[in-house]
């Protein structure tokens, strides 16, 4: 198997998005090997048989899968490089845990609804996403960074989210800036790193790729 550094990955995903702004947080090169997510390759169904999804890093060939336990392996595997993601305190790293772990449940699959559906169930999809940035605003508080003055753990982990926040905004007719200020601010500060500006594509991009989604799933 090959030596080194792949990740197994789709453009847009929010989840290799995660993973590639570690790499970069952590100064690892790596190999990029975009996926064919609708002909997937040997290499992607072998490394991840059980959920078939990118992304999957190989660390000398040996596949890691699910965005959250890619992103603690990179800290944990490699940890004499850059500054560590997650906090050395157990109950700081469970906090951060608690919100990624959040950020998982609520904002991907609130997201698909606010721009697949209509009508009521939109008008539903837009109030949870409203209430789950106020909550996730709520637990950055009036931090520069989810993890303190570092950028950590929480940040990597929900930071891709900000790429579809005007997606969100479009769909649900809100906007963030007036909900969540802090928020907003905090997306603005993230953008600001190496890491997260080259690795994140423009919210335009992101809303024309979802406009292509709609069209190929007959969602007018
Ligand atoms: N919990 C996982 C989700 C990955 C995922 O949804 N990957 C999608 C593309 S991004 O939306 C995927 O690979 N889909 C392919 C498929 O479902 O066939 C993680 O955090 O890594």
């Amino acid at each position: 198997e090959k030596k080194g550094l792949q990740l197994l990955d789709f453009w847009v995903s929010p989840f290799g998005q995660r993973c590639r702004i570690a790499l970069a947080e952590k100064g690892l090169p790596y190999e990029y090997l975009e996926q064919d997510l609708s002909n997937k390759s040997e290499l992607l169904l072998r490394s991840n048989p059980i959920h078939k999804k990118i992304p999957v890093l190989l660390h000398d060939g040996r596949p890691v899968c699910e965005s959250l336990i890619i992103v603690q392996y990179i800290d944990e595997a490699f940890p004499g490089q850059g500054a560590p993601l997650l906090p050395a305190d157990p109950y700081a790293r469970a906090q951060a845990r608690f919100w990624a772990d959040y950020v998982d449940k609520k904002v991907y699959d609130c997201g698909s609804r606010l721009w697949k559906l209509k009508g009521e169930a939109q008008q539903q999809a837009r109030k949870e996403m409203v209430e789950i940035l106020k909550t996730l605003e709520g637990a950055l508080g009036d931090g520069k960074f989810f993890g303190g003055e570092a950028f950590g753990f929480l940040d990597v982990a929900f930071v891709p989210f900000t790429a579809w926040f005007l997606t969100y905004e479009r769909y649900g007719e809100f906007s963030v800036e007036e909900e969540c200020p802090r928020l907003a601010a905090w997306a603005k500060r993230c953008a600001e790193r190496e890491s997260v500006a080259k690795n994140l594509y423009p919210p335009e991009k992101v809303y024309e790729f979802v406009g292509g989604m709609k069209k190929r799933l007959g969602i007018e």
